[in-house]
Order: structure tokens, then C-alpha cells, then sequence
């Protein structure tokens, strides 16, 4: 039986989002349903689909709840073509905004919210500059991976970083081969990781470090979306791979150039290790309803 769904439009640097709430879990959708919102000429249109539900009210939430009893919502995130994603990073930041507007949450600028996803718990917050949201602790992948993009000349080894959810962060020969790149295939990667990853194409600004701030240029593959204009985990993967090249000398405050905008990346100190925090804007574009199938 077709029934109707309320939702909410929205993006962080282009990375787009279809938001709907359902705060008793009443209103999983299944994959095929995601697919279709998605779609970008039969749907709505968008990267993926997040679904605003209490923590008590969803499996993966028990989890989160012993981990912080703070985190009352839960980011249900789901990639375009239906698939589950431990995290996302421009989600979870157009995700406060929307349960800000939408009066399920009241939150002060500068406070901080404990928000569930499947990767763990995630503080968020907004000030002037944009939403904020601490990614946690990252981690290198002990493990190179060959990663062959169409439109480039030779496969380049990628390195794995993993920020909640699976990265594989390629530097390219210069823009030209960044902007060459044929992202709407899917990168073909050797070995293949247990649970797949996004992939990141990168090359430094000019000059990569001006003023203590390092600059780089991103493009991505994301795992269950195709190319988009932005990805979140992926810029502060991709900031954390070339910290790691650049070697000492390098700072930890960087901004990333994507297709849709800048994202600010910043490694700090936390009680488990370091953390990767990042900042930007998020957009609530419109309102509507759709049926659904
Ligand atoms: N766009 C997101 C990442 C979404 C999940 C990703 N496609 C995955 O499968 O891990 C971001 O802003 O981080």
C-alpha cells in the first residue's frame, strides 16, 4: 500500500541529503525505497538518506545509548543506492541543523550534542563558521591498495584511513589528472577491502602550506553513491593522508577544496588519542512530501 513520507531537503558543500524523522521507528524504509528516493529523475534526488530516530527505538542504538546515555538521536544514514554506512560526516552536520529547525533538539552555539550512528557516538555543535562535528579517533589502514580510476594513465597506490568509515586516499600527478578523472565509475581497488571504501583523488593547493593552514584539492568516489560534490569522512581522510606524507613539518589545520565548496579539517588532542574534527556549512534547501511505493 502506497503511503506518504515528510521530508526535508538537504546538503553540506553539495553533498545532498533527503532528511524525514520518525522518532518511535515506525518508518524504516528498505533499500529499494532508499534507491528511489535517490534517484535523480524518477526521485527526489540525493547522495543518501538519513532517518532522524531515537536511539531507545533502533537495535544499533542500545550500543550507542551504553556508550552515552546523552544520545537520545540517532543518525540512520543510508548511501544512495540503498546500502548502510557506518557514518557520515556532512550528514551528521546537516543532520543537527535539521533536528535544530525542525524543534526536536534545542542546543546553544557552542554547546555540544551527542548524536548516535553506527560508528559510535559523535559530539556536534555549530558556531558562526558552520556545524561542527568531532569525527573521534582515526586510524591508518596497515595495508596499500592498488586503486585504478578511469581516465587516469596507471593504477597509483592508495593509502587507507579509516575515519569511522572505510577511505582510500589517492595522490594524482597534478590538477589536470584530478580533474581527468572519470569518477563516475566505480574505482576498481586491489585488494579489495572487506567492506568496499570511498575514494579519494588529491592534490596539494599552491602553495600546500600559507599562514599555518595547509591547503589541498579533492575529488571522490563514494562507496553506495558514485561521484559527489562533497564528502565529509572523505576530506578529513584525505587531510590526514597527506599530514602523513608531508611528514613532520605539517600542520594540523587544513582546508579542502571539493566540487562543492571548502571544508575545514583540524587534528586535535583528545583522552583516546588524536581526533579528526570538521567543520562547514550545512543547507536546509526545501520542504515536501512524496508518495512512497
Ligand atoms: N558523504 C558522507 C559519507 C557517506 C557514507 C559513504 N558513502 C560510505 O559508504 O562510507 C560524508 O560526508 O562523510
Amino acid at each position: 500500500m502506497a503511503s506518504t513520507l515528510s521530508f526535508t531537503k538537504g546538503h553540506g558543500t553539495g553533498n545532498d541529503f533527503v532528511l524525514f524523522s520518525d522518532p518511535d521507528g515506525q518508518e524504516a524504509l528498505d533499500p529499494g525505497q532508499i534507491a528511489a528516493l535517490c534517484d535523480r529523475h524518477f526521485g527526489i534526488g540525493a547522495d543518501g538518506v538519513i532517518r532522524a530516530v531515537r536511539s531507545a527505538h533502533l537495535d544499533a542504538g542500545a550500543a550507542v545509548l551504553a556508550e552515552d546515555p546523552a544520545a537520545e538521536w540517532f543518525m540512520d544514514y543510508h548511501n544512495a543506492d540503498g546500502s548502510v554506512a557506518e557514518m557520515c560526516g556532512n550528514g551528521i552536520r546537516v543532520f543537527l541543523h535539521y533536528l535544530l529547525e525542525s524543534g526536536l533538539v534545542e542546543l546553544a552555539p557552542g554547546e555540544q550534542l551527542a548524536i548516535g550512528t553506527r560508528a559510535g557516538v559523535r559530539m556536534v555543535g555549530y558556531d558562526p563558521l558552520g556545524y561542527v562535528v568531532d569525527l573521534g579517533r582515526w586510524s591508518l589502514v596497515e595495508r596499500e591498495t592498488l586503486v585504478r580510476v578511469k581516465g587516469l594513465p596507471v593504477a597509483r597506490p592508495g593509502i587507507g584511513i579509516d575515519v569511522g568509515n572505510p577511505h582510500i586516499v589517492v595522490a594524482v600527478a597534478d590538477a589536470a589528472e584530478l580533474d581527468g578523472a572519470e569518477l563516475e565509475y566505480v574505482p576498481q581497488l586491489d585488494p579489495v577491502p572487506p567492506h568496499g571504501a570511498n575514494v579519494e583523488l588529491v592534490v596539494p593547493g599552491e602553495p600546500l602550506i600559507a599562514d599555518g593552514v595547509a591547503r589541498i584539492r579533492m575529488r571522490v568516489h563514494e562507496r553506495g553513491s558514485g561521484e559527489t560534490l562533497s564528502c565529509g569522512t572523505g576530506t578529513a581522510a584525505a587531510a590526514l593522508a597527506f599530514r602523513h606524507w608531508a611528514g613532520a613539518a605539517a600542520p594540523n589545520d587544513w582546508r579542502v577544496e571539493v566540487p562543492g565548496g571548502v571544508l575545514g579539517v583540524r587534528m586535535v588532542p583528545g583522552a583516546d588519542g588524536e581526533h579528526v574534527v570538521l567543520a562547514g556549512p550545512a543547507t536546509l534547501v526545501y520542504s515536501g512530501t512524496i508518495t512512497l511505493a
